[in-house]
């Protein structure tokens, strides 16, 4: 069983802060790496796998430091993001080459055990070309576990694969978990994170946002404030009601019309607003939600 540990990690590029100060401990079973474009998850994963050295702090794995630690290497597996470029190769030339880079005592068998654990053996023989998004993922994903590693990183493995395929790897990767191998996939789905992570890790901005099982992470993303436009046949009336409201944190009048709301307990706020409106003889035409989207989730999950 191994244990990634990230200690104060942080990683720049030239003068592009892409990971900051991140600490975090990624244990056997699946977790999640969740994050927006641009958060830093693709550079986090190569600091992980060893292809990448910190700026500062430490990546860790078992305790020894990952960077040029070829020891470590063999207990990695990575599938990245990017496409194969070598489409001339079939499947099965494709994962037995890795199989010989690592050196491995019987590169064949080796190579057929992998392409079995991703149900590729039957294509195999095809170029890689002819494939479908689903099956390239797959036979990255087997060249990735040929040398059968403790710990897998997979970087955006869902992105661009038809829905059949994405079930069929995300059972791979909760069996892999199963196992006790540490896997760890990135992506900026929250749900397709659930589905799948026991443990979820949110990155934004190249900062560690939040951490926890998915019930914790939805929790602390319903929990925050949410704004609203309400637009009424009296947005005065219903404002200077609204300010004496404990849900309430802020009120303004939009010079367009309709009232900015910013409530701390959408229960509460949803039971409360018609009665009020009521009470004032106020008419609600219009109840919009103005920040729903994940990047204010997000940014609210930095900011607390
Ligand atoms: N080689 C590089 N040189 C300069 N800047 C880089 C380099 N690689 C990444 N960055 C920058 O570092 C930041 C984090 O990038 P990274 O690719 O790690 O994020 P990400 O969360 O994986 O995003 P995406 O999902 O879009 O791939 C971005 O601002 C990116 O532009």
């Amino acid at each position: 069983m191994s244990v990634i540990t990230l200690e104060t990690v942080s990683r720049w590029y030239g003068n592009v802060v892409a990971v900051n100060g991140v600490s975090m401990t990624v244990r056997p079973g699946v977790t999640g790496l969740l994050g927006p474009n641009g958060a830093g998850k693709t550079t986090l994963i190569a600091l992980m796998a060893g292809f990448l050295a910190p700026s500062a702090g430490t990546v860790t794995l078992d305790g020894v430091p990952i960077w040029r630690h070829t020891d470590a290497y063999r207990t990695i597996g990575l599938v990245p993001e990017r496409e194969l470029s070598f489409g001339y190769l079939t499947g099965r030339q494709f994962v037995r080459a890795n199989a010989e880079l690592h050196g491995l005592d019987a590169p064949g068998a080796a190579t057929e055990r992998a392409l079995s654990i991703v149900d590729m053996t039957e294509p195999a023989a095809r170029r890689i070309g002819t494939y479908s998004k689903g099956m390239r993922q797959r036979v990255k994903l087997a060249s990735a576990l040929v040398h059968d590693p403790g710990v897998l990183l997979l970087d955006e493995p869902f992105n661009g694969v038809d829905p059949r395929q994405r079930l069929h790897l995300m059972a791979l990767l909760r069996q892999m978990g199963a196992e006790g191998r540490t896997v760890l996939f990135s992506s900026h789905i929250l749900e397709e994170v659930e589905q799948v992570a026991r443990q979820i890790e949110v990155v934004v901005s190249g900062r560690h946002a939040a951490s926890g099982d998915f019930g914790q992470i939805r929790r602390l993303m319903t929990d925050r404030p949410v704004q609203y436009v309400v637009v009424t046949n009296d947005d005065r009336a219903l404002a200077s009601a609204l300010i004496a409201e404990d849900a309430v944190v802020a009120v303004s009048l939009r010079r367009q019309g309709g009232v900015d709301v910013s409530v701390s307990d959408f229960g509460g706020f949803a039971v409360r607003l018609p009665r009020i409106a009521r009470e004032r003889g106020v008419r609600i035409l219009e109840l919009t939600p103005t920040d729903e989207s994940l990047e204010s989730v997000f940014s609210y999950l930095v900011e607390r």
